[in-house]
C-alpha cells in the first residue's frame, strides 16, 4: 500500500519536474501533468480576435436593430400602457445613464402582471430603470488585458471553449415522443435579438452538446429531464429558453387574488445551495441583460428584507433555495400561480431524501400550475433511476436527454487515486501542494473533507504550515461562506477546504486541482466534487486519497475511471474485485447489474419499470437498500448537509 502511495507521489513529482524543465512557464493544468495528458492533449486554438468586435456588434442596415427592439410580448400592449412606457432603446439611453449602468425597460413596461402586479411596485410612472451592467467586470478585465497585451489574462476571459472539441464525440441519447432535432449553432435558434446580444457578450461562440439538444426541446415547449457532464453548460441550457419564452410569451395576466405585496414570478429555478443560487442568479442576469426580464434571487442565511425589497420591485424569474422559498410562500410574499417555467438544477439532489419533502411542497402543494400547464426542466450530471422515477411525477410527456453516460465524469478531468492511510493524509496533501507550488503556476485547489470540524481543523493546519487556506461548510455563517468563496476565487487564499456544500454546480475559474482528502460514500457525490475542475472544455486534475475505510467505493470508482478512460491502479482493481468491497450491496453506488445506470439510461426504457410512476416502490429505489441508501449517505449527514431532512441549515 505504501508502495502504491509512493508510486503516485513520485509520478506527481516527476510531472512537476518535467514542467519545470520547460522553456515556457506552464499556464494550464495540462502542463502540470504532461505524462498523463499527453495522449489526450489537444492543441489550444489560436486566440480569437479582440472581444470588442463581438461585444459591440454593428446594427444590421435593414434588419431589426437593438435600438428598435421591443420585446415581442409588449408589441400588442394597449396604447395607454405604451404611452406610460416608451419602448426601450439601447441606442438612446436615458440622460442619467452612467458608465456601467445601461438603460432597460422600466418596470411598468415589461412582463405585465409578472412585474409585480399586486406586488406594490410603481406601474406606468417610470419609463426607465437603471440596470447595472453584469458584464462590466469581465469587460474591464478584457480591456485591462488588451491594454497590457497579456494574452494569458486575455485568454482567461474567453469562453470560446479552448477545448470544446472534447465534447464533440460524446454519445447523446434522447427518448420520448417526437423529439425536436438538435441545432449546431446559436444562429439556428430563435432566442430573440436581445438575448443573442448577451450570448455574444458572454463570448459563447457555439452551443455545447447539451445546449444543442436541450434548447430546441425546451423552446418547443416540451418538458425535459436532462443529464450532462459537469461543466458542460447546463445553466445556459435552461436559462436561455426561459428568458426567450418570457420575452416572447403573452403578457402575464394580473392575478385576481393575493396581497398587494405578493410577487408573481413567471419562472422558478430551484437549486440546493445558497452559493449555487447566487451563481445562477448572476448568470441569468447576464443572459437577460437589457431584455426587460427581471431576475431575483432568494436564499437562506441572508437578511430577508433585501430579498423582499427586490421581489417588490418585480420579478420574472425567481432563483431560490427551497427553504427560503417556503418561507416566502408562507408569508404570502410570493405566489406561484403564474409560473410557466419550473427548472430544477441538480435535480437528483433536489429530489433525494434531504430535499424531497420541501420540493414536493413547493411544486405540488402550493399554487403552482400542474405539469402540462407549466413547463418543467430537470437538469443534473447524475440521475439515478430511482430519482428519475420520482421526478417523472413533475413532468408531462417529457423528453429524456443524456449527453454522455448518466453519472459519468468528463475525460477532461485526470483522475488519480492514491492509497493513503488516515494518519498520512496531511503530509501527503502537503507533498501535493509543494509539488504544485514548485511549478510556479498560481492555481486554485479545492480540498473536500467529510466533516465540518475536519474542514476547520485542516484549514488551520494548512495556514499554520504556510499555505493560505479558507473553508466553506454548513457551520459557517453566510457572510463567512461568501467571504471564503470570494478570497478563494480571487486567489488570496488559493486553497479552499470544503464539505459537500461546495460539491455541486459551483463554477469557479482556475480550479486546477480537486483533492478528495476524504472520499465521499457516494459515487455521484464524487462525480460532482471532481467536476469543480475540468470545466467548459478545460482540463483539470482530481486526486483522491483512498484507504480501507473507503472500500465500498472501490468498485464504483474503478468503473467510473474506466468509463472515462482513466488509468485504474492495479491495487484498486484488486479491491474492486473483492466481493465484499465492491459497493455492490445496492443503494446509489451500484453502477452495474440490475438494470442500473450502466445499462439503459431513461428509466422508462427499463423493462422493470412500468411507465410513469409504475415501478415506484420496487426495484432499485427501495430494493437492495443496505449501505449507501439515501438517508445514510454520510456525505450529507456528517458533512455540509446537516443530515437528511435538515437542509435548512444551509439553504
Ligand atoms: N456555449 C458555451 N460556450 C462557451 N462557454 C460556455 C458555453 N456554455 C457554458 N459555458 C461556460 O461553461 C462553464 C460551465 O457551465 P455551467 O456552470 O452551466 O456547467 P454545468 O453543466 O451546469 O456544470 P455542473 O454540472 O457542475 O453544474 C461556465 O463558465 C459557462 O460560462
Amino acid at each position: 500500500m505504501n508502495q502504491a502511495k509512493h508510486h503516485f507521489s513520485s509520478s506527481f513529482s516527476a510531472a512537476a519536474a518535467a514542467v519545470r524543465r520547460r522553456a515556457d512557464p506552464p499556464r494550464h493544468v495540462d502542463d502540470l501533468l504532461p505524462h498523463v495528458l499527453g495522449r489526450r492533449r489537444r492543441r489550444r486554438a489560436p486566440l480569437p480576435p479582440p472581444p470588442a468586435a463581438v461585444s459591440a456588434p454593428a446594427p444590421a442596415a435593414n434588419g431589426p436593430t437593438r435600438s428598435s427592439y421591443v420585446p415581442p410580448h409588449l408589441r400588442n400592449r394597449s396604447s395607454s400602457a405604451s404611452a406610460a412606457a416608451p419602448p426601450p432603446s439601447a441606442a438612446a439611453p436615458p440622460p442619467r445613464a452612467a458608465p456601467g449602468l445601461l438603460s432597460r425597460p422600466g418596470p411598468g413596461a415589461v412582463g405585465g402582471g409578472s412585474f409585480g402586479a399586486g406586488a406594490g411596485r410603481p406601474r406606468g410612472g417610470r419609463a426607465w430603470d437603471r440596470e447595472p451592467n453584469p458584464f462590466a467586470e469581465s469587460d474591464a478585465a478584457d480591456a485591462a488585458a488588451a491594454a497590457a497585451a497579456d494574452p494569458a489574462l486575455f485568454e482567461d476571459h474567453q469562453n470560446t471553449g479552448i477545448n470544446f472539441d472534447a465534447y464533440e464525440d460524446i454519445p447523446v441519447e434522447t427518448s420520448g415522443r417526437e423529439v425536436p432535432p438538435p441545432v449546431s449553432t446559436f444562429a439556428e435558434i430563435d432566442l430573440g435579438a436581445a438575448l443573442n446580444d448577451n450570448v455574444r457578450r458572454c463570448k459563447y461562440v457555439r452551443p455545447t452538446p447539451v445546449q444543442r439538444h436541450a434548447i430546441p426541446i425546451s423552446l418547443a415547449g416540451r418538458d425535459l429531464m436532462a443529464c450532462a457532464q459537469t461543466g458542460s453548460g447546463k445553466t445556459a441550457a435552461f436559462c436561455f429558453p426561459i428568458i426567450s419564452g418570457i420575452m416572447k410569451g403573452p403578457p402575464a395576466a394580473r392575478p385576481q387574488r393575493g396581497g398587494m405585496r405578493t410577487a408573481y414570478p413567471l419562472a422558478l429555478i430551484l437549486s440546493p445551495t445558497r452559493e449555487l443560487s447566487m451563481q445562477i442568479h448572476e448568470e441569468a442576469r447576464k443572459f437577460s441583460y437589457q431584455t426587460g426580464v427581471r431576475v431575483v434571487v432568494a436564499y437562506g442565511g441572508a437578511p430577508i428584507t433585501q430579498q423582499l425589497r427586490d421581489l417588490e420591485r418585480g420579478v420574472d424569474i425567481l432563483v431560490a433555495t427551497p427553504g427560503r422559498l417556503v418561507d416566502l410562500l408562507e408569508r404570502a410574499r410570493v405566489s406561484l400561480q403564474s409560473i410557466r417555467y419550473l427548472a430544477l438544477d441538480e435535480a437528483d439532489r433536489m429530489l433525494d431524501m434531504g430535499f424531497e419533502p420541501q420540493v414536493r411542497r413547493i411544486v405540488e402543494q402550493m399554487d403552482m400550475p400542474p405539469p402540462g400547464v407549466r413547463q418543467t426542466m430537470l437538469f443534473s450530471a447524475t440521475f439515478p433511476k430511482e430519482i428519475q422515477r420520482m421526478a417523472s411525477d413533475f413532468l408531462e410527456n417529457y423528453i429524456f436527454l443524456a449527453v454522455g453516460r448518466v453519472g459519468s465524469s468528463t475525460e477532461l478531468i485526470v483522475q488519480r487515486i492514491e492509497f493513503v492511510q488516515e494518519a498520512d493524509k496531511r503530509s501527503h496533501l502537503m507533498d501535493l501542494l509543494h509539488a504544485q507550488r514548485d511549478t510556479g503556476k498560481q492555481t486554485l485547489t479545492l480540498v473536500f473533507v467529510e466533516t465540518k470540524r475536519g474542514a476547520d481543523s485542516l484549514e488551520s493546519w494548512l495556514c499554520m504550515n504556510g499555505f493560505p487556506a479558507t473553508s466553506i461548510h454548513g457551520d459557517r455563517n453566510q457572510q463567512e461562506r461568501e467571504y471564503a468563496l470570494r478570497t478563494f476565487k480571487s486567489g488570496k487564499t488559493p486553497i479552499l477546504v470544503a464539505t459537500d456544500v461546495a460539491a455541486r454546480g459551483l463554477d469557479i475559474p482556475h480550479v486546477a486541482h480537486v483533492v478528495n482528502f476524504d472520499l465521499p460514500n457516494d459515487i455521484d457525490d464524487y462525480v460532482h466534487r471532481i467536476g469543480r475542475t475540468g470545466r467548459a472544455g478545460k482540463s483539470g486534475l482530481a486526486t483522491a486519497f483512498f484507504n480501507e475505510n473507503n472500500s465500498n467505493m472501490a468498485r464504483p470508482l474503478a468503473e467510473l475511471m474506466q468509463e472515462s478512460n482513466q488509468e485504474v491502479p492495479a491495487w484498486l482493481s484488486r479491491y474492486a474485485a473483492r466481493p465484499s468491497y465492491g459497493g455492490g450491496g445496492g443503494g446509489r453506488n451500484r453502477r452495474s447489474g440490475g438494470g442500473s445506470r450502466f445499462g439503459g439510461r431513461d428509466f422508462r426504457n427499463d423493462s422493470s419499470s412500468f411507465g410513469k410512476g409504475g415501478a415506484r416502490g420496487s426495484g432499485d429505489y427501495y430494493g437492495g437498500g443496505s449501505s449507501g441508501g439515501y438517508g445514510g449517505s454520510s456525505s450529507y449527514g456528517g458533512g455540509g448537509y446537516g443530515g437528511a431532512g435538515a437542509p435548512s441549515a444551509w439553504d
